[in-house]
């Protein structure tokens, strides 16, 4: 059990580990380019260790050691058909954009991954990819895992997705790089563009008009070097532990803040907080800054629209600042919270109220009550990495102790927290 105390103030500078999505994508990119491409600052959670042994099993060499890695690419078609059947973990990220990938191979894979990714949807990658050509296929006619991809020639599609998601899109793009003629994804709200970003950094050729982006098949990837920046999905949780512990501030270097990802920062500062971004510069077509956080009283704000896809994944750590604002906080249009590594509504809503917090779950959101004292208690990740990490910041604020079971959930994007907590807080 990962015990919290109520924290006096957190203080300090402090980086956290490798942007998850980014880290993902550098080892896929660079096992199918031609050529070496050398990582630094990769994300060594398990989540993306799942990425790396799937490409292994696939004959792909990729050295290892911490935050450094080195991927020795063999072009698109330098994959082998594996002896086993893929595992990807708990990796939503791994199985979406590697769907896209085997789809455009001429060999059969197996994915699948573990209880939780045995839940999540997935006919929303397999039904643009059936499309295209691929033949794919799952439990409940490919809505679940195991998914069985036999790959091959693909054609082109004009997609139009009915979800702002970076996976779905990402999953499409990448089949399309091997399709013939012109694969292009249009989306509601614009998701994370990491992917579209670092194709463009391997060499290849991608063209966004407004909320559509496309790539033309046949394109080929150049390996290269990759410098991952820190996740602002991780830093969320510390930019929230020094809101809602009175006196704090911190210095959180080498953030990634490429704004498709940064409405955890307009967030904080609409709800009266404040934060400033130092030291502004791009790294591989990537926005980094240090984050300088200072402790402020906050309020609470309703969130919603456009602002959604830009911190689905901080919702669970915002519901917990929120209990912290002065009055209360509406959060809406998220309903794809109920298809993450848990239904982020409901685990919110009931692991919160164990303190004493008072968060009403809706369809499609949730409404947390301000000014609450909270309680110290024990608390569930219910396996989920990001409840895990939310419930350990409201333990900074709640009375007493605070434990968190199943934590070592939390390994799956941030291997190290607990040190890294206990280095900042002030008891
Ligand atoms: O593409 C990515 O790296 C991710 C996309 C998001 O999921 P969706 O595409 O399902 O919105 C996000 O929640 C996940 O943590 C990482
Ligand atoms: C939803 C998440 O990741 P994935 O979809 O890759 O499992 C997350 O990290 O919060």
């Amino acid at each position: 059990m990962l015990r919290v105390r109520q924290a006096k103030k957190i203080a300090g500078t402090v980086r956290v580990p490798g942007d998850k999505s980014i880290s993902h994508r550098a080892v896929m990119f660079g096992a199918l380019a031609e050529g070496v491409t050398t990582i630094e600052g990769f994300l060594p959670g398990a989540d993306c260790l799942s990425t790396i042994s799937c490409f292994r099993r696939m004959g792909i060499e990729i050295e290892q050691q911490g935050d450094k890695v080195t991927v020795y690419g063999k072009g698109w078609y330098g994959l082998q058909e594996p002896e086993q059947h893929l595992d990807v973990g708990n990796s939503g990220t791994t199985i979406r954009l590697m769907s896209g990938i085997m789809a455009t191979q001429p060999f059969h894979v197996v994915l699948e991954g573990d209880e939780s990714i045995a839940k999540r949807p997935m006919r929303r990658v397999i039904g643009p990819l059936r499309q295209m050509g691929a033949k794919i296929d799952g439990r409940k006619d490919g809505e679940f895992t195991p998914l069985s991809i036999r790959g091959g020639k693909l054609e082109g599609i004009a997609y139009q997705s009915p979800v702002a998601s970076a996976q779905v899109k990402s999953a499409i793009l990448l089949a399309g790089l091997q399709a013939n003629g012109v694969t292009s994804v249009t989306e509601p709200h614009l998701s994370r563009d990491h992917t579209e970003r670092m194709l463009q950094a391997f060499g290849v050729s991608v063209v966004r008009d407004g909320l559509t982006v496309s790539v033309e098949g046949g394109q080929k990837l150049t390996g290269r070097a990759i410098s991952v920046p820190g996740d602002i999905s991780s830093a969320a949780f510390l930019i929230a532990a020094v809101m809602v512990v009175p006196g704090s501030s911190l210095l959180i270097e080498n953030v990634g803040v490429n704004p498709s990802r940064t409405g955890i920062i307009d967030v904080v500062k609409a709800m009266g907080g404040r934060l400033e971004l130092l030291n502004e510069r791009v790294v591989n077509e990537e926005p980094v800054a240090d984050l300088l956080v200072t402790h402020s009283q906050l309020h609470g704000i309703e969130i919603a629209g456009d602002m959604i896809p830009r911190l689905i994944d901080e919702i669970p750590v915002i519901a917990v600042m929120a209990t912290q604002a002065k009055g209360k906080t509406v959060i809406r249009d998220a309903e794809e919270l109920k298809v993450k590594e848990t239904d982020r509504i409901a685990t919110v809503a009931s692991q919160l109220s164990k303190f004493g917090g008072r968060v009403t779950p809706t369809e499609d959101g949730m409404i947390i009550e301000g000014e609450t004292a909270l309680t110290g208690a024990v608390i569930d990740s219910m396996g989920d990495h990001r409840i895990g990490m939310a419930m350990a910041i409201a333990g900074l604020s709640a009375t007493g102790e605070t434990g968190i079971e199943n934590e070592e959930a939390i390994n799956v994007s941030f291997p190290g927290f607990e040190e890294l907590l206990a280095s900042i807080c002030q008891q």
